[in-house]
């Protein structure tokens, strides 16, 4: 094993794939986690797995201009490395992959990843050709960050981004790709007035009265939770309970509330939560129940809205709540 094991004070940062392969030589597992960096408790969860589970841990940092549109916030996203490399140190990383723009996009680059129709509908619509630039960058990114020629062996993603989550394993099994693909809870503020919010590193965008008012979003989610565990079994009633929330926000405008499956498909219909639901959503991480054909377990809400100038999405399950509160060191736990 080479250079990277050696308890820095300040996190390695590599730029290119020779260096990369140098640093992970000899190493038996590779864990990548992949931001775009301004990192935030909700990658440092990432980190703290992937530090659990592999003998190296890479996490690579760089705004991927290929999945911003027209007109997005890719010249204004937040960045700053030598936080990053704070935080990403604290977490466990070994390693910082930094590359720039033509490392990564050399001139002539011209092959593209295109997952299909999980890829079309929801963020996809919102934001054309953004899931292609996700699955081009993460599978160039899976590829070049291993050790001894092979991919990563497993790779962190988060719930947060719920559809990316998804297209990401549409990827990697439709390729058969080696990488194992982890999905990680969301991290939320767990106190304050912004509590409940999903940490994301566009959050930087608001001032802290705007953030409470963010909150709104999983409030609402959390309102269709707590229908369905009533017993409320029409989805459209279901939505109209996340709906009311969103109305007390004026400055709110909504780009979707759903409830789909697990292959991103709207649900229409569903059966009742079992007796003792309510109760399981509020005091266990843990499905209470057995699965049945219309298990709440296996559909998601999803959320994308923008507040003041910033869109943000979030999502939960229909029945049941595994998210994870913040828990970081201060100056990392906010938004
Ligand atoms: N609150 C969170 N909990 C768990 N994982 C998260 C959270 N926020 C981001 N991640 C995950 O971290 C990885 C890198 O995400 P990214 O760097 O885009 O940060 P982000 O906070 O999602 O930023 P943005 O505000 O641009 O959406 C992704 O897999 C993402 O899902
Ligand atoms: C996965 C990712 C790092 C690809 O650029 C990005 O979409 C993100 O940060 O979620
Ligand atoms: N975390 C998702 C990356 C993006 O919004 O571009």
């Amino acid at each position: 094993m080479t250079g990277v094991l050696t308890t820095p004070d300040l996190l390695p940062v590599v730029r290119t794939r020779p260096e990369l392969r140098a640093a992970l030589l000899g190493a038996e597992s590779v864990g990548l986690v992949p931001t775009m960096g301004y990192l935030h408790t909700g990658h440092a969860t990432l980190i703290e797995q992937a530090r659990r589970e592999n003998e190296v841990v890479v996490v690579s940092v760089f705004v991927n201009p290929l999945q911003f549109g027209a007109g997005e916030d890719l010249s204004r996203y937040p960045r700053d490395l030598e936080r990053d490399r704070a935080v990403a140190l604290a977490a466990g990383a070994d390693l910082i992959f930094h590359p720039d723009a033509n490392h990564m996009y050399p001139a002539g680059f011209a092959s593209s990843v295109d997952v299909g129709d999980v890829a079309q509908a929801l963020e996809g619509a919102s934001r054309p050709g953004h899931f292609g630039g996700v699955a081009t960058v993460v599978m160039k990114l899976l590829n070049m960050v291993g050790a001894g020629g092979r991919p990563a062996d497993r790779a962190y993603f988060g719930e947060k981004d719920w559809q990316q989550l998804m297209v990401v394993r549409q990827m990697v099994r439709d390729l058969n790709h080696p990488t194992q693909i982890v999905g990680v809870p969301t991290v939320r503020l767990g106190e304050g007035a912004a509590a409940g919010l999903a940490l994301s590193s566009r959050n930087s965008y608001l001032n802290p009265a705007h953030l409470a008012r963010a909150a709104v979003l999983s409030r609402a989610l959390r309102a269709v939770q707590a229908a369905y565990t009533s017993g409320e079994t029409g989805v459209p009633a279901l939505l109209q309970a996340g709906h009311r929330v969103l109305e007390s926000e004026s400055e709110l405008t909504l780009d979707y509330l759903t409830l789909v499956d697990e292959h991103l498909q709207p649900v229409e219909s569903l059966t009742a939560a079992p007796a003792g639901a309510e109760q399981a959503v509020s005091t266990s991480e843990q499905p209470q129940w057995p699965s049945t054909p219309h298990n709440a377990d296996m559909f998601r809400l999803l959320i994308a809205a923008r507040l003041f100038g910033v869109r943000l999405i979030d999502n939960m399950p229909l029945g049941i709540t595994t998210d994870t509160p913040a828990h970081a060191p201060a100056g990392t736990a906010g938004p």
